[in-house]
């Protein structure tokens, strides 16, 4: 596994994501990498991720998908151009569609593996397929459509509130 997170390219700006900004103090901070043609990310829960007692709560284990496959989704985007990820014109990619499918409880205690297979990247859009394990065995299963994002929302980078950051 190379340890070159896709997240720590991202630019200062788009850093303040709950899930992955690594300038958010109080968000998850997830980070990404290349495994071959696969993406990985390991996350540690909190005892205070918790849904029913002993297992992680869903809507944690649904932002760890969305972050992880936003952020596969612009690497792949990258790698198809075969370009660094800091390199310009920037390939920023937010969520259209987030899936998620709880096959089984999450039990809450040790690291969670999260794995990202793109399915499609056509165009603006990026289809991602990704999966959250815990002790080896597959939990839960996503899908998420990722669309480059918009001039407009871009737009919005210069009004980051000093309380966001
Ligand atoms: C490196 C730095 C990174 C830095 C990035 C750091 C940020 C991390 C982000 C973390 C993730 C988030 O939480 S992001 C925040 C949550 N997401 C949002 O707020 C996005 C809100 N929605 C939108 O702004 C818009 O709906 C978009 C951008 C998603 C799509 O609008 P659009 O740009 O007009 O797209 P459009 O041309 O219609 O469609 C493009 C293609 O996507 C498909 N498509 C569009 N929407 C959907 C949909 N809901 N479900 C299925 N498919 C869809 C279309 O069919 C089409 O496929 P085809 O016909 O071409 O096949």
């Amino acid at each position: 596994m190379q340890n070159d997170n896709f997240q720590d390219h991202y630019p200062d700006e788009l850093s303040y994501c709950y899930g992955c900004g690594r300038h958010n103090e109080h968000g998850l901070q997830l980070k990404s990498s290349w495994d071959g043609d696969e993406t990985v990310a390991l996350f540690q829960p909190k005892p205070y991720h918790i849904a029913v007692p002993g297992y992680v709560y869903g809507g944690l284990l649904a932002s760890l998908i969305d972050c992880h496959g936003t952020g596969t989704a612009s690497a792949a985007a990258y790698r198809n151009e075969g370009r660094a990820m800091d390199t310009a014109p920037p390939l920023r990619f937010v969520t259209a569609s987030l899936q998620v499918d709880y096959l089984r409880p999450t039990p809450l205690g040790g690291p969670l593996e999260i794995r990202g297979k793109i399915s499609e990247l056509k165009g603006r859009k990026v289809v991602v397929n990704v999966t959250v394990s815990a002790d080896g065995e597959v939990c839960v299963q996503g899908k998420v459509i990722a669309v480059q994002m918009p001039e407009h929302m871009a737009a919005k980078m210069d009004a980051i509130e000093p309380e966001s950051k």
